[in-house]
C-alpha cells in the first residue's frame, strides 16, 4: 500500500502521483459504500500497483484538511490573489472578498500585484497597495509578467504547496503561470459543460506541477463569490489587522460597527488600519445581513 495525491480524475479513473510517476487508478467499491467521492488534491492509499503499466487500485481517501467548491479540489494550501496596478485597475473590494473566503477555508493568502511595468503616477501605485495591506501581514509580491520581474519570488512562494490562483479577468494570471513554467496555461473563462451527442464533455480541473512538491490548480479559484455563506460573527476574524486591537474594545463581542469604545474604529481614525479595508468590512457585513433577511 502506498500513499499519493490525486492530481486529476477522469470518468472513474484517478491519476495518483507517486515517486516513480503517475498511476491510473480505478476506485474500489468501498469508496462508494463509504460515500466518498475522491477529489483532485486528495491524499489516497493505492494498492495493486503495476509499475510497468502504471496502474493501480484506489483503496482509501485520507481525511481532508479542506475542500474548495469551485474548482472542486481538496487540500489546498494557499490562494494567490492577483490584481494589476493598471488595465484593469485593481479591484481591492474583490481582493478583500477573496481574502475573507480564503480565511474562512483556512487557506494561506499571498497577494500578487502584477503589471508593475504599467505603473504611472496617475493610477494607484504598488506603494499605495503595500501601505493598505502591510498591517495584514500577508506576503506581497510585485510582479511584471511582461517584464519578467518578481517571477522568482512568486515561484518561491509556491514551493511545497498546492496553490490556487484567483483574481479578476485580465490581470495576468495565465501570463504569470506561463512565466513561472512555460507551457503551463491556466484554463480561464467559463467552465464549459457542453452536451455533444448525448455525452457530457466537462472540463476537468487538474493539478499541474511546478516542481516535485509544488502544485497549481489549472482553474482559477472562487469563481462564485458567495460571501453570505460567512457567519457574521466570524467576519471580524478575517480582517487580520483588526485582531491585535480587539482585546481593547469595550465589549468582547464587539463587531466594530456601532458599538461605543471600539478599538478597531479608533485605529481606523488614527490611520493604522486602512479606512478602505474597514469600509469593505462594513460592506460585507451589510451583504451578509441582507442575505439573511432574504
Ligand atoms: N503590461 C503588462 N501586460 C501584461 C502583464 N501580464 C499580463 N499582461 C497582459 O494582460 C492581458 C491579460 O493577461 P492574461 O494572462 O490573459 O490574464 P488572466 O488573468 O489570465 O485573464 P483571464 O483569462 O480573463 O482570467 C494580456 O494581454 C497580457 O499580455 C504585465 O505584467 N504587464
Ligand atoms: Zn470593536
Amino acid at each position: 500500500m502506498k500513499e499519493g495525491r490525486i492530481i486529476k480524475g477522469i470518468s472513474g479513473f484517478y491519476y495518483v502521483s507517486l515517486e516513480d510517476g503517475l498511476y491510473e487508478c480505478k476506485g474500489r467499491g468501498i469508496l462508494r459504500k463509504d460515500k466518498v467521492k475522491p477529489l483532485v488534491g486528495d491524499w489516497v492509499q493505492v494498492s495493486h500497483l503495476d509499475a510497468e503499466e502504471k496502474t493501480g487500485t484506489l483503496e482509501r481517501v485520507l481525511s481532508r484538511k479542506n475542500q474548495l467548491k469551485r474548482p472542486e479540489i481538496a487540500n489546498v494550501d494557499q490562494v494567490v490573489i492577483v490584481v494589476s496596478v493598471k488595465n484593469p485597475s485593481p479591484s481591492l473590494n474583490l481582493m478583500d472578498k477573496i481574502i475573507v473566503l480564503a480565511e474562512d477555508l483556512g487557506l494561506e493568502v499571498v497577494l500578487c500585484i502584477n503589471k508593475g511595468d504599467l505603473e504611472t503616477e496617475k493610477g494607484i501605485t504598488q506603494n499605495e497597495i503595500q501601505e493598505i495591506y502591510e498591517p495584514t501581514g500577508y506576503p506581497m509580491i510585485f510582479t511584471s509578467a511582461k517584464g519578467n520581474r518578481g517571477i522568482d519570488d512568486l515561484r518561491n512562494k509556491l514551493k511545497g504547496k498546492v496553490s490556487v490562483f484567483s483574481g479578476p479577468s485580465g490581470v495576468g494570471k495565465s501570463s504569470l503561470l506561463n512565466a513561472i513554467k512555460p507551457g503551463l496555461q491556466l484554463k480561464t473563462g467559463e467552465v464549459s459543460e457542453r452536451i455533444q451527442r448525448g455525452k457530457h464533455t466537462t472540463r476537468h480541473t487538474e493539478l499541474v506541477s511546478v516542481d516535485q512538491d509544488s502544485w497549481i490548480a489549472d482553474t482559477p479559484g472562487f469563481g462564485n463569490l458567495d460571501i453570505d455563506e460567512i457567519q457574521r460573527e466570524n467576519l471580524r476574524f478575517y480582517f487580520r489587522e483588526f485582531l491585535p486591537h480587539m482585546e481593547n474594545c469595550k465589549f468582547t463581542s464587539c463587531l466594530h460597527l456601532k458599538e461605543p469604545k471600539c478599538a478597531v474604529k479608533a485605529q481606523v481614525e488614527e490611520g493604522t488600519i486602512s479606512q478602505q479595508r474597514y469600509n469593505h468590512y462594513v460592506q460585507f457585513m451589510t451583504e451578509i445581513n441582507e442575505k439573511r433577511r432574504g
